[in-house]
């Protein structure tokens, strides 16, 4: 069984090695870099040959097969649905020899998970409330057209000259529909939440830990101080901790949605 295991692994290695810069796919596209390899889909920077622009093209992960394909288009399925400057275009989807392909709009800039992690970027109340306000505005439009994102973190949010960008659509699903079998699969740990159909209250509530995330940027502990809770160690300006508590669901949240969190944001920021 281990033996099997082990040798199942290994092809799936194989068949999942990414393809090499220079190579042309769907007679289109030429890979100039691998961006990244998620549970089921391997993404490549590349440029379209007829335009020349770079398009960022998602490949559906061989080894997971049918599965794999089937999220990919789903994924480009709720791209198709929403048209707004700071969430990636959908401008093709082709398959080749069962592996589904997805083609949107590249943004060059960089995430904040690599802003913060990587150049060690630090960000003020202020700045995050900027940065969370901006974000509001895509995740209002897909909560219009019908959708949630379901997945609001900071690597799926990319900053391109000031102004955010949001990516990753691969666990999106409409209002009101339960997460599939196959989404919860894909995540690593399920919230009970995440059981419940989608509301926007679920994004609001990631848009809560995003955040945390960045507030906790320029958080920097006590030497030997116990850790604490984030109300403790984070000082936060009162209107501001209580506007995370709201989101973080320990008090009443946002009836009004991604609109009235925006405009209490904007708010706030004024009064930073
Ligand atoms: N439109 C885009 N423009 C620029 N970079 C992108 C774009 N789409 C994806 N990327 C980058 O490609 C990488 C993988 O993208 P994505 O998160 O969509 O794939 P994934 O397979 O769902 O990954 P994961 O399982 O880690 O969430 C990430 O580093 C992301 O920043």
């Amino acid at each position: 069984m281990e033996l099997e295991r082990s040798w199942q692994r290994l092809i799936g290695l194989f068949a999942d090695r990414p393809g090499r810069q220079g190579i042309i796919i769907g007679d289109r596209y030429v890979i100039r870099e691998l961006l990244g390899m998620g549970s089921y889909g391997l993404t490549y920077l590349c440029v379209d040959q007829q335009t020349g622009r770079e398009v960022a093209l998602k490949e559906s992960k061989p080894s997971k097969g049918r599965l794999a394909a089937r999220l990919l288009s789903r994924e480009a399925d709720v791209l198709q649905h929403l048209h707004h400057p700071a969430i990636p275009k959908l401008l093709d989807t082709f398959n080749v020899r069962r592996r589904n392909y997805m083609v949107t709009e590249y943004v060059r800039g960089q995430t904040l998970e690599q802003l913060i992690f990587e150049e060690g970027q630090q960000y003020t109340e202020r700045e995050c409330l900027e940065l969370a306000c901006q974000l509001l505005s895509p995740v209002a439009h897909v909560h219009q057209q019908g959708f949630i994102h379901g997945d609001i973190r900071i690597p799926n949010v990319i900053v391109r000259e000031g102004r955010v960008h949001l990516i990753d659509f691969g666990l999106a699903r409409r209002l009101g529909e339960p997460l599939l079998p196959e989404l919860k699969r894909r995540m690593k740990d399920v919230p009970e939440l995440e059981d419940e159909p989608a509301i926007p209250d679920q994004d609001l509530q990631d848009i809560g830990h995003f955040l945390l995330f960045m507030l906790y940027s320029a958080y920097e502990p006590q030497k030997g101080s116990a850790p604490a809770s984030w109300q403790e160690e984070l000082q936060l300006t009162p209107a501001l901790h209580e506007m995370l508590e709201r989101l973080l669901g320990l008090r009443p949240g946002y009836e009004g949605g991604a609109g009235e969190l925006q405009r209490e944001m904007d708010r706030l920021r004024a009064l930073l």
